[in-house]
């Protein structure tokens, strides 16, 4: 299968930081996929990396079926929302659609002009003058008109109200199941990657800490509950995510998808990707990443 981002040894540093290291990713075509992470963590710069705005401190980055970031090839078929959408605010919206025209060699005008006129955002509107919903939505029309294979967005819905969120969220979800393009975005949101994401990515400190399909994660984790003189023992048997005890209860958040994994006296119980993704994000020494699981008892390190 292609990959949408494949990466190997990617590094960058600016100065003494390492913004990114050591990452080698494989994140297959076809996905929706979140990439999250706490501030500072590494996400802006990996996407800048994909997009080819930025270049590697080490090794390489492929986008869109092994086309190297920032190539003419590459250009042609990855389409990027930045942070601040790079809109011109003096231009007219029907100015910005001219503008994507003459700068792309693919370019989907009548689809352009035909969503806007959905969304009801007037051509001759200044972009300065719309709302922020509204300024969103014209640079993911931008973005779909290229009719990119790989669409990556950086933290798209960090300045959308709830119902622009979930506006904007809608009309992503109805491009990827109308054009089948992959898309790549960024987000604090971890509540909402349930509702659009069949993958995910953590990143933290600069490194992957998690990487896969969404269901493939929620059914490998487990939350152990039963009695805290048994946790150490239990704690052996299960590669631990995080540990939480009273004087009582244990509740030990493990990676296995035994269905028989709970010992006698445990309970055993389902997790949500939310919870999951946060788990990971307070424990930045656990990781679940393609390849050999760990051995049992082993505590999950990077
Ligand atoms: N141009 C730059 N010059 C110096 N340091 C930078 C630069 N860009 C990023 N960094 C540093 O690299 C690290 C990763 O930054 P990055 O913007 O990729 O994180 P992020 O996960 O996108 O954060 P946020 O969620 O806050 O947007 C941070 O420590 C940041 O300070």
């Amino acid at each position: 299968m292609s990959a949408a981002i494949e990466t190997s040894g990617l590094g960058k540093r600016y100065g003494r930081t390492w913004a990114l290291r050591d990452c080698s990713l494989a994140i297959p075509a076809g996905h929706v996929v979140g990439l999250v992470g706490p501030n500072g963590a590494g996400k802006t710069t990996l996407l800048s990396l994909a997009v080819g705005l930025a270049t590697p401190t080490t090794g390489q980055v492929r986008v869109a079926g092994g086309r190297p970031a920032g190539s003419a090839a590459a250009l042609d078929a990855v389409a990027f929302v930045a942070q601040e959408a790079a809109l011109y605010r003096n231009l007219s919206v029907a100015d910005m659609l001219r503008m994507g025209r003459s700068l792309n060699r693919r370019w989907d005008a009548e689809r352009a002009r035909g969503r806007l006129a959905e969304l009801d955002i007037p051509p001759g509107r200044k972009v300065g003058a719309l709302s922020g919903g509204q300024r969103s939505q014209v640079a993911l029309t931008l973005a779909l008109a290229k009719r990119p294979e790989l669409l990556i967005l950086d933290e798209p819905l960090a300045a959308l109200d709830p119902v622009a969120r979930h506006d904007f969220m809608s009309a992503l979800m109805t491009a990827v199941s109308e054009d089948g393009v992959s898309v790549v975005f960024s987000s604090h949101v971890v509540a909402e990657l349930e509702r659009v994401c069949d993958y995910v990515v953590v990143v933290h400190g600069g490194r992957i800490q998690v990487s896969g399909e969404v269901e493939e994660l929620v059914a490998g984790h487990h939350v152990l509950t039963g009695p805290s003189d048994q946790a150490d023992a239990v704690a052996q048997r299960f590669p631990v995510v995080r540990d939480r005890r009273t004087f009582a209860q244990a509740h030990l958040l493990v990676r296995a998808s035994d269905p028989d994994a709970a010992p006698p006296g445990w309970q055993r119980h389902a997790i949500g990707l939310e919870e999951l993704v946060l788990a990971y994000i307070r424990e930045p020494s656990a990781s679940a990443l393609p390849g050999p699981k760990p051995a049992p008892g082993e505590q999950v390190a990077c």
